[in-house]
């Protein structure tokens, strides 16, 4: 197997095509005649190929939550040797008991350079989470830094993966087909899906959302209709795409928190048609349709939930990933910007351009690549510069274009890893920035 340079993947990267709308039932196939017509597993699939069903959820589900994919492959996904356990690197997998739970506020600069040769999934490296793999509940945060191509194939059995580049494009080969993802750009790859990742720049940086939970979805509407937030026709999936090759191939499979690996004879990349709605897809925030007051008070920000992931109680999300793209500030007599607050959901944010509306930016401030978390109940909003600025701002309708922020917000408390905790990125003297909120009062 060989990997491509960043000048040989933005080649493909820019020729690809997809099949569009989220949750649909897809159907492709890379040579016709692949995908068998109206049944799903006959008693020979065309062509000599093996059919298997991968399946995100459980049979039973009900059918607005089931999710499956017909594969039709060369090879059955069965036909491997053993895995054995290799070295977790800085990925790390919950129970996270490494650090004691800590109510203070906390704040990252962007992940030091990787060593040469740091392949996408060498270069994760986990923020904290929290819940359990083995009990299919909870979330991560993991920032990656990568600087070379993946020569071996990655599959997560924990969750899914929800990717949010902030510098370099990722070209992403999954079993389903290839996928091109650029800051700006999400993707998310389902629980099992294998997929190998190269670079369409010298490095890649970014964030990623491990779900262990129920799958992302699309939020409700309610009152505001039939359409708006991220609309479901903007999701792209891929077309089915194959490789023929022969091994050596490794495999690594992230199992209940640890990595292990095996290596195959062939390519596991090696579906050659394919149905279904448990598929990888790709979505441009820009496309995002905000909505906002266009009277009075900052909404909260689950009026900007691009994705949700319910959990067992309804409202109470396992984990939502929300987004805030530019966007018309016109609220009348209003403070604008995100108000102070004290919140039962943890919040961690990052930041893939620019700066965000409640945070001073430059160095040492909230930085692209860098992350907060503000977790359960704790105390945060506007720093003081922010704060003194719209207390006194002339409220002409304003538009902010100068950033694109986004947070993972959890209905559990975010563990930090030991790793985080002490990390030299980890920004000393964070409280400061609400130092000189000075009493105002007068009785
Ligand atoms: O803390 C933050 O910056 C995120 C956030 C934004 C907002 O507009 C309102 C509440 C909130 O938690
Ligand atoms: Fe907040």
């Amino acid at each position: 197997m060989h990997a491509l340079n960043a000048e040989q993947a933005g080649k493909i990267a820019a020729a690809l095509t997809y099949s569009t709308g989220f949750g649909n039932e897809h159907t492709t196939e890379a040579v016709p005649g692949a995908l068998p017509e109206g049944r799903n597993s006959p008693q020979r699939a065309p062509l000599g190929l093996y059919a298997e069903q991968l399946s995100g959820s459980a049979f039973t589900e009900p059918r607005a939550h089931n999710r499956r994919s017909w594969l039709y492959r060369i090879r059955p996904s069965a036909a491997h040797p053993p895995f054995r356990r290799i070295d977790n690197g800085t990925l790390r997998g919950g129970p996270f008991t490494e650090t004691v739970p800590d109510p203070n506020r906390l704040r990252w600069d962007p992940l030091p350079e990787p060593a040469p040769g740091t392949d996408w999934l060498a270069g994760l490296w986990t923020l904290g989470g929290n819940g359990d793999p083995a009990q299919r509940c909870g979330m991560a945060v993991h920032l990656y830094h990568a600087n070379a191509p993946m020569e071996r194939v990655f599959s997560d059995a924990d969750g899914e993966l929800l990717i949010v580049p902030e510098q370099g494009g990722l070209l992403l080969r999954t079993e389903l087909g290839l996928l091109a993802v650029r800051p700006g750009e999400i993707a998310l790859i389902p629980r099992g899906v294998r997929f190998r990742v190269e670079l369409l720049a010298a490095t890649a940086r970014g964030y990623v959302c491990e779900n262990h939970g129920a799958p992302f979805q699309l939020p409700d509407l309610g009152p505001i209709g039939a359409n708006g937030l991220a609309n479901a026709r903007d999701f792209r999936a891929p077309v089915a795409a194959y490789e023929d090759v022969a091994g050596p191939v490794e495999v690594v499979n992230k199992y209940c928190g640890n990595l292990w690996s095996a290596t195959y004879g062939h390519s596991p990349l090696d579906v050659v048609a394919w149905h279904g709605n448990h598929t990888p897809y790709v979505y441009d925030l820009h496309r995002f349709n905000v909505i906002g007051t266009i009277s009075y008070d900052h909404p909260d920000p689950s009026i900007f939930t691009v994705l949700t992931a319910p959990s067992d109680t309804a409202g109470l999300a396992g984990v939502d990933f929300v987004v805030f793209a530019p966007r018309w500030l016109v609220g009348e007599d209003t403070f604008r910007p995100p108000y102070f607050h004290r919140n039962v959901m943890s919040e961690y944010m990052g930041l893939i351009e620019g700066a965000y509306d409640a945070k001073t930016a430059g160095k040492g401030g909230f930085v692209p690549g860098g992350g907060s978390l503000h977790n359960m109940m704790s105390a945060h909003g506007p720093d003081r510069e922010t704060f003194d600025k719209a207390s006194a701002a002339e409220l002409k309708p304003q538009r902010i274009d100068d950033g694109l922020a986004f947070m993972f917000e959890t209905r559990w408390p975010v563990l930090t890893t030991s790793q985080a905790a002490e990390a030299e990125h980890l920004q000393q003297g964070y409280d400061d920035i609400w130092q000189g909120l000075e009493r105002h009062f007068r009785p």
